[in-house]
């Protein structure tokens, strides 16, 4: 497998555009409001939109998305990330195992797996993944997770021990963020913290800069 020609994963906020979350806006219009704030990762997750309408969006998500010099990673459905030309996909325990989820979209695009712990993490490089989703690093409302809430200290602990970059997920927000960058997250997935804000382009800066400030503390922290 050739690594080097798949994109690299951006450092920072990791966006979710969820179907689930301000039903009132479609998926375009969202992402082109997370694209506004500066976005530069987004991940399409359709959880209740019929199947032809949810190619339909994937492809005007991921056209958005590359016209906007960012990456488009498709939830769950390898299928339509094939035929929108997304970057890749994010799969969990529930969909399509990783090694098929490489094996359907080949060297080129990411493949990022939902695990737990240290001991998934490294299952999922075994299994050809490029980053782990892990969490739910603080209480959620947008899913039910099958899994208990991890903490900062937990989630540094699994970010430690990870061999593969790390996305934080779970009630990420812009009151935590920081902290989730500082423990060494590779990026900050977050969902209702941008969709349900009043300005959702401003709130993605507003993350952005959030995540930052949180890495320059953590290299502060390291430093002599
Ligand atoms: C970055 C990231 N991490 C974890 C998840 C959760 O994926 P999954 O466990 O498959 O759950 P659903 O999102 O499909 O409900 C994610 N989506 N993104
Ligand atoms: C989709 C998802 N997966 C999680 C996990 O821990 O696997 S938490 C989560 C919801 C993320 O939404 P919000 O940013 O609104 O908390
Ligand atoms: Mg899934």
């Amino acid at each position: 497998m050739n690594a080097s020609a798949r994109p690299l994963l951006p450092k920072g906020p990791y966006l979710l555009c969820d179907d689930t979350l301000r039903p009132e806006l479609s998926l375009g219009e969202k992402a082109a409001r997370l694209l506004a704030g500066g976005a530069r990762i987004l991940q399409l997750r359709m959880k209740r939109t019929p199947p032809r309408e949810a190619l339909a969006a994937a492809r005007e998500v991921v056209a958005a998305c590359h016209r906007a010099g960012a990456l488009c990673l498709l939830n769950d459905r390898v299928d339509l990330a094939l035929l929108s030309g997304a970057d890749g996909v994010h799969v969990g325990d529930e969909d399509l195992p990783p090694e098929a989820a490489r094996e359907l979209l080949g060297p080129a695009r990411l493949v990022g797996v939902t695990v737990r712990n240290a001991e998934g993490a490294r299952a999922a490089q075994a299994a050809g993944a490029d980053y782990v989703g892990v969490g739910p690093v603080f209480g959620t409302t947008t899913k039910q997770v099958p899994a208990p809430v991890l903490g900062v200290e937990g989630f540094a602990a699994v970010v430690r021990a990870s061999p593969l970059p790390v996305v934080g997920i779970g009630g990420v927000a812009l009151t935590n963020i920081a902290q989730v960058a500082a423990a060494g997250a590779w990026c900050a997935a977050v969902a209702s913290d941008a969709l349900l804000a009043p300005d959702i382009a401003e709130q993605v800066r507003r993350l952005s800069a959030a995540f930052d400030s949180g890495l320059r503390g953590a290299s502060l922290a390291g430093s002599p």
